[in-house]
């Protein structure tokens, strides 16, 4: 039997994080932790409210999936089947379970989550490093400050953005991504893309609100930029509609549902011709790591929510110039740290 256990874990922005719609100082997170004989797994829950989330739903799905995970973790596919049928959506939730099961199967193995996946460490792409909406001038002080990250992702949807971009290239010269997180009306959009096109943006993540396609394939097709779908996408069902209206999506284990989903969502997306990328909620080094062993299968990676705390509790991917490190070690090859001082937290042998 798969004996399945939650905890809590409030994890600190080291600077306030402001995106169009919100902001975040605090990560109200869910660790989970998957027992099977003598094998330990664990996952983490990053819940968001946009998707209908929170520590307490996730907390509540998981005493729901206990129980329902049956006796075998090497059968992921009908694992995730079964959490489907306990409840619909609450994708952090199971993507908790879902990279808890990858730890465990990996350490029976004796084998990296990569390994077993068929993939090859060293193929992953630089992470981005985001900065939050702020002033343009406080958002050219952090691109300074950033200026190990030779990729950085800027949010905008505020009435600054054009004055956002031009403070930031005046001071870097890092390849640079805008995030609107669904912030402009696709006029907007269209408006401020063009303006903002000198200052060699490489491309731009979900201009308009999710539920607008139309908008997306107006702006698409009115700017030089590639457009990638972000909020716009959140099951599988979506890749065919999309392909219609943008150049990529980016996929995340706590909007879709876990790896086993996104493994399968970045191959349909794939045979769609859509660029792929593989993005985060704020994770500590745990759920970051468990994206990255799927990095060598995306384009671009914007793995960074562990770099935008100052309480970690766990080591696992490293980062180098933006460079995605793996762990070399069986299952995610996830560590709780050793000054942890996020309490009592579990062994991550
Ligand atoms: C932290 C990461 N770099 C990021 O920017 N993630 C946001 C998620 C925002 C949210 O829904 O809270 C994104 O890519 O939109
Ligand atoms: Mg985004």
């Amino acid at each position: 039997m798969l004996h399945i256990d939650a905890k809590p874990i409030d994890l600190h922005l080291t600077t306030p994080f402001r995106i169009a719609r919100s902001v975040q100082y605090t990560a109200a997170n869910v660790v989970v932790e998957v027992k099977h004989n003598e094998a330990v797994g664990y996952g983490e829950a990053a819940p968001s409210k946009y998707y209908g989330e929170s520590a307490e739903t996730v907390m509540a799905c998981i005493a729901m999936f206990a129980g329902n995970l049956g006796d075998d973790p090497f059968l992921i596919e009908e694992i995730m089947q079964r959490l489907d049928k306990v409840i619909r959506l609450n994708p952090s939730a199971k993507a908790a379970v879902d990279m808890a099961i990858y730890d465990i199967v990996g350490k029976m193995l004796g084998v990296p989550v990569y390994k077993l996946l068929g993939l090859n460490p060293t193929h992953t792409p630089r992470t981005s490093f985001t900065i939050g909406l702020d002033t343009p001038s406080e958002m050219a002080k952090k691109a300074l400050l950033a200026q190990d990250y030779p990729i950085l992702k800027i949010k905008v949807g505020s009435r600054h953005d054009i004055e956002i971009l031009k403070a930031i290239r005046d001071v870097s010269s890092s390849v640079i991504r805008v995030d609107a997180n669904a912030g402009w009306t696709p006029k907007e959009a269209i408006k401020n893309i063009n303006a903002i096109a000198q200052y060699n943006i490489e491309f731009v993540e979900q201009p308009v609100p999710a539920h607008d396609l139309a908008g997306l394939k107006l702006v698409r097709d009115n700017v030089a930029l590639p457009i990638i779908a972000d909020e716009s996408c959140v099951t599988i069902e979506d890749l065919p509609r999309l392909s219609e209206c943008v150049d990529g999506v980016n996929f995340k284990l706590m909007k879709n549902g876990g790896m086993h989903n996104v493994l399968k969502m970045i191959h349909v997306a794939r045979a769609y011709n859509l660029r792929t990328m593989l993005g985060c909620m704020i994770e500590s080094s745990l759920a970051i790591t468990a994206a990255a062993h799927l990095a060598p299968l995306v384009d671009y990676a914007d793995l960074d929510g562990q770099l935008l705390i100052n309480d970690d509790p766990f080591t696992g991917v490293t980062v180098e110039r933006g460079k995605l490190q793996l762990p070399n070690r069986p299952g995610l090859g996830v560590k709780v740290r050793s000054n942890n001082n996020n309490s009592e937290q579990h062994e991550g042998k």
